[in-house]
């Protein structure tokens, strides 16, 4: 390849078996090089999806890296959409700001394109990183310290029908999965899972503990069938004024909401704690609608899933819209030229096309805006109203967002 602007010839290339090792550890030490466990670093090894990874070399050198797993994300509507899960990226401190994250990223969003994917996803370990390549923030994930000495749960009839029983994080992974994969339709952002990838849900490693408890699960079973689920780990506390332990907790489903309220209530009540921990939840859930006092839960948000249209009209056309919409917009996108230029979408609940046309447009944005806006968590009329979005036609803009509303919150319930 022909030397770069900043002296750098990548040889970016696509990752072999046995250069695995090599790659992984050029990653982790990315990442600070703290090993990961035998078990943890096995189970990466088995994900990782090696016609679909790339690799930087200088020489025999690995000075970055780049995935992309084959997911499949939950869009407005309920269709599964096939996306990149854009992952593992790094680039050697030696080698940094020389531009090999955008000859990876180039690379990348190349293939992906190629392999007939409308969107790539990730989630950004800082968030200044993607917005030049594309992506925009299009969900945002809960994060809370409940204090369960003053916060008191009213819960819904029938809680008291749901029996809540300890198993084996590991001996009941199937029944958990079975629950997780019915949720998964009904909510923009859920990914469903491939084979393998329900392991890292009771991945335990002891030095990610920080001194609390191993993993421990609880199944919610109505009738004997299993309608929800919750790991958590305990962390004790001994203080002068008695026992203020932490629950904190991992990872929860339920199918309904008798099942979702015995579980938090089990949660809340756990002797010798006085705080329970969540984070990565929805924004709506639905314990937040159960607390007597919702400011002693100190709820926070955070950017989780970034999403970057590929292919704007097949993006587009792959989700429904919860009111009928007729707009042209005009796309701008430096990365992805391809996308650039005006479409016309044309939907409804049922359905939608989105083609190229020569009308006049709209509504104007940037690839990085439709990627915020497109699971319906992120309306267009507040983009507009930052003067990221313009209105080129009067009105457009507040028919398109409200089109655009997902119903639900988009959520990504697990990271990559
Ligand atoms: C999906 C995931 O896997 S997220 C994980 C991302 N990886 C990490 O955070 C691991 C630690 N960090 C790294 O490995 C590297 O710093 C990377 C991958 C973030 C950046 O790699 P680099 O090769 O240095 O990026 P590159 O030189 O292509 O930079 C392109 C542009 O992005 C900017 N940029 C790169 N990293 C950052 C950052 N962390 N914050 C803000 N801007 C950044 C550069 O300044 C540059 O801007 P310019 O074009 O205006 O000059």
């Amino acid at each position: 390849m022909a030397a770069d602007a900043k002296g750098l010839s990548p040889d970016v290339r696509v990752l072999r078996q046995d250069d695995w090792d090599k790659w992984y550890d050029t990653l982790i030490r990315g990442f600070g090089g703290v090993p990961e466990s035998a078990e943890e670093r096995q189970l990466w090894n088995s994900l990782t999806e090696f016609d679909r990874s790339i690799g930087v070399w200088d020489g025999d050198e690995c000075v970055g890296t780049a995935g992309a797993f084959s997911f499949r994300l939950t869009v407005p509507g309920g269709a599964s959409l096939p996306v990149a899960g854009v992952t593992m990226v790094s680039v050697a401190a030696t080698h940094r700001r020389r531009g090999l994250l955008t000859a990876m990223m180039r690379r990348q969003l190349d293939d992906v394109r190629a392999w007939g994917e409308p969107l790539a996803v990730l989630t950004a370990s800082e968030p200044a990183i993607y917005g030049r390549f594309g992506y925009g923030n299009a969900t945002v994930s809960l994060t809370a310290e409940i204090d369960t000495t003053r916060v008191r749960l009213s819960v819904p009839d029938g809680t008291d029908d749901v029996r809540v029983r300890y198993a084996v994080p590991a001996d009941v992974l199937d029944v958990c999965e079975a629950v997780y994969a019915r949720l998964v339709p009904a909510r923009p952002g859920m990914l469903a899972r491939r084979p393998g990838w329900e392991r890292l849900g009771v991945l335990d490693p002891e030095s990610e503990r920080d001194g609390a408890s191993p993993l421990q699960c609880v199944l919610a079973e109505r009738d004997g069938e299993t309608v929800g689920y919750a790991r958590y780990r305990v962390k004790p506390a001994w203080e002068p004024s008695g026992p203020h332990g932490t629950v904190i907790v991992e990872d929860l489903a339920a199918l309904d909401p008798a099942a979702d309220a015995a579980l938090w209530r089990f949660l809340f009540g756990i002797d010798l704690t006085s705080k329970v921990n969540v984070r990565g939840r929805p924004v709506d859930d639905a314990w937040q609608y159960l607390v007597s006092d919702q400011r002693r839960c100190r709820p926070s948000l955070r950017d989780s899933l970034y999403v970057r249209p590929v292919e704007v009209g097949a993006a587009l056309e792959a989700r429904t819209y919860q009111a009928p919409v007729d707009v042209v917009f005009e796309v701008e996108d430096a990365f992805c030229p391809w996308n650039s230029g005006r479409w016309r979408l044309s939907g409804d609940a049922k359905g939608a096309s989105c083609e190229r046309t020569a009308d006049a447009a709209d509504v104007a944005l940037s690839v990085r805006e439709l990627g915020a806006a497109y699971l319906g968590g992120v309306p267009l009329a507040s983009l507009g109203a930052a003067g990221r979005v313009r209105e080129v036609r009067r009105g457009a803009l507040a028919e398109t967002s409200l089109a655009f509303g997902a119903g639900v919150p988009p959520w990504l319930p697990h990271g990559f």
